[in-house]
């Protein structure tokens, strides 16, 4: 089969020649669709694949009615330009390339706070302009200094390391990172408000979020030291540029340097751009040969990864999955997927919540699929869009069905095995399944009945009064409507109490069988579950 991959923004020829190469893949190279979003939206639909920068937005009006769609790879770090929402929703996974440009985007960083120092770019326009003016640009030194750095992740750490190179000293705030860590990195971790005074330099290296929005707005830029530089090589949107413009006029900030803009391209006549004290660069923090190919080349992968082998890495909507951990689970994915269909058809009532609990062996798995496989199969058969491992537990949210797992290595009763509950307005259901042999998928436990059925095909559910003959009434009545038995199991708790009987038949029986059953004062209650054959796997399984 062949899988489309599009590609909309200016990739590094090393990545393009990777999805090139790679035997089932075709490429189409169209950066005009970055511009023009219906265009976009239809190219999408023939593909199965699409690796961008942040020029191409996809948005929930674009990804929305994509049923070939599955893979989205951003080659680079911010995947604000993509609805992850809307493509979870549409269980398309996203990835992106978190470190091959952080190198280039914290040297970047580094050229604008020295650019600024050292008034580099008016100087440069001054001197090309036939001036010959030495006493307009006396910069100032780095070394001595303290830089406020605001986000310490794989930049912002970057940074500073750069910047203690220059001798300054570095402080700086992430919520994420502990005081400890950070003084194990040089760095004295302090609150926003304390960095404000403090700084000769502020940096900001964190994602665009409604919490980071306008992180560095009036009131902040109102507590800094007049002679502040501010450099934003992160995300447009993070200092509130009309405050900023307002603080350089007023003389309460010295200098500005900035990369990104919100939204880009900016209009040209944007007041921070055009301000002598601001140095703009369009969004280069990135823009260096070495980085375009790591991230070129780390896309291609990720995306022929994901078609060809089904292995999910850097996904930012869904947990990583390796081939190899894919082969590890596959048995585990399809049993859990099997019990999720298996509780759908129970006589029950609107699901409230559901709770996997992993026993021994399969406890040191990566269980996070696992009851995400499970969420799929409980909910694929109630809803008209796809389910995948992607979307399963999202879409279980979005519709308020918390599921929870635990996980206890120490086996129970079997050497491994996934317990499922779940609780409807009635009651709660139980169900488990274990491995039989390291290959067979087994239903071990039906409420508090312990058995060994088979999990596919046509299964009857019966609970009964444990009689004499009773199993041979069973047996006769599949009989006489043509219903050929496969295998029978029974599980009670007590001889002559009440009793369950799993039966796997080789075709569903028709109404007046199960009628036939019910007339018989000993059987309690019968119902037909349809579970896949075996072997017949989900699509997101069939790799
Ligand atoms: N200009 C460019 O071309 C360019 C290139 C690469 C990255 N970026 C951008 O730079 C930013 C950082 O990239 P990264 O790779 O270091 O990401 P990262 O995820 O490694 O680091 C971001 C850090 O910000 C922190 N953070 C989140 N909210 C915060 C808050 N309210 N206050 C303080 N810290 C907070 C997080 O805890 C995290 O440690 C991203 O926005 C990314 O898109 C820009
Ligand atoms: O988030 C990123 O990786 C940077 O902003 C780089 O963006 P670009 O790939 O469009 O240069």
């Amino acid at each position: 089969m062949s899988h489309r991959v599009l590609v909309t923004d200016k990739l590094a020829e090393e990545g393009l020649a990777i999805l090139k190469a790679e035997p089932g893949v075709e490429v189409v190279v169209d950066t005009k669709l970055a511009k023009d979003p219906a265009a976009l939206k239809e190219a999408l639909r023939e593909a199965d694949g699409i690796a961008i920068r942040s020029g191409t937005q996809l948005t929930a009006d674009v990804l929305e009615g994509q049923p070939r769609l599955k893979a989205i790879v951003r080659a680079g770090v911010g995947v604000d330009n993509i609805d992850v929402p809307a493509a979870t929703r549409q269980g398309i996974v996203v990835m992106n390339t978190p470190g091959g440009n952080t190198t280039s985007t914290a040297e970047h960083t580094m050229a604008l706070m020295l650019s600024l120092a050292r008034n580099v770019p008016r100087a440069n326009d001054s001197l090309k302009s036939g001036k010959w003016d030495r006493n307009a640009f006396t910069g100032s030194e780095l070394e001595g200094k303290t830089l406020g750095v605001v986000g310490l992740g794989r930049v912002g750490l970057a940074v500073a390391r750069r910047a203690q190179g220059f001798g300054m000293t570095v402080i700086g705030y992430d919520p994420l990172l502990s005081a400890e860590k950070a003084q194990e990195h040089g760095i004295e971790s302090l609150r926003l408000e304390e960095i404000w005074p403090r700084a000769d330099f502020i940096t900001v290296h964190t994602p665009l979020t409604p919490e980071t929005r306008d992180i560095i707005g009036a009131k902040a830029l109102a507590a800094m030291k007049p002679t502040v530089r501010i450099i934003n090589c992160a995300r447009g949107g993070l200092v509130d540029e009309a405050a900023l413009v307002e603080a350089l006029n007023a003389g309460k900030v010295a200098g500005a340097a900035i990369d990104v803009f919100d939204p880009e391209p900016p209009p040209g006549d944007l007041p921070v751009i055009k301000h002598p004290k601001v140095v703009v660069t369009p969004h280069l923090g990135a823009s260096t040969e070495e980085a375009q190919v790591s991230v070129a080349v780390e896309a291609a992968q990720l995306l022929c990864n994901f078609l060809k082998r089904g292995q999910v890495k850097f996904a930012v909507n869904m947990p990583a999955l390796d081939r190899a951990e894919l082969q590890d689970v596959k048995l585990y994915l399809d049993m859990a997927w099997r019990l999720g269909m298996l509780h759908a058809q129970m006589d029950r009532g609107s699901i409230r919540n559901a709770r996997l609990i992993y026993r021994g062996e399969v406890a040191a798995k990566n269980t996070k699929l696992i009851t995400a496989s499970f969420a799929a199969g409980l909910m694929e058969s109630s809803l008209d869009e796809p389910v995948n491992l992607v979307n399963a537990m999202s879409l279980a949210r979005s519709r308020g069905i918390e599921i929870e797992e635990s996980s206890a290595e120490a086996p129970g009763d079997f050497g491994t095995m996934v317990q499922t509950e779940v609780t409807t307005e009635r009651k709660t259901y139980v169900a488990a399944g274990t491995l039989f042999g390291k290959q067979f998928i087994r239903l071990v436990r039906l409420g508090s009945y312990l058995l060994d059925a088979h999990m596919d095909g046509t299964l009857l559910v019966f609970t009964h009064h444990d009689r004499p003959g009773l199993i041979g009434f069973i047996g006769r009545t599949m009989g006489d409507h043509g219903v050929n038995i496969a295998q029978m199991n029974v599980g009670r708790e007590a001889p002559g109490g009440e009793a369950i009987g799993v039966v796997n038949l080789d075709s569903v029986p028709p109404p007046e069988a199960l009628s036939a059953l019910g007339e018989n004062p000993n059987v309690l209650s019968s119902s037909v579950i349809k579970l896949p054959e075996r072997g017949a796997l989900p699509p997101w399984l069939q790799l």
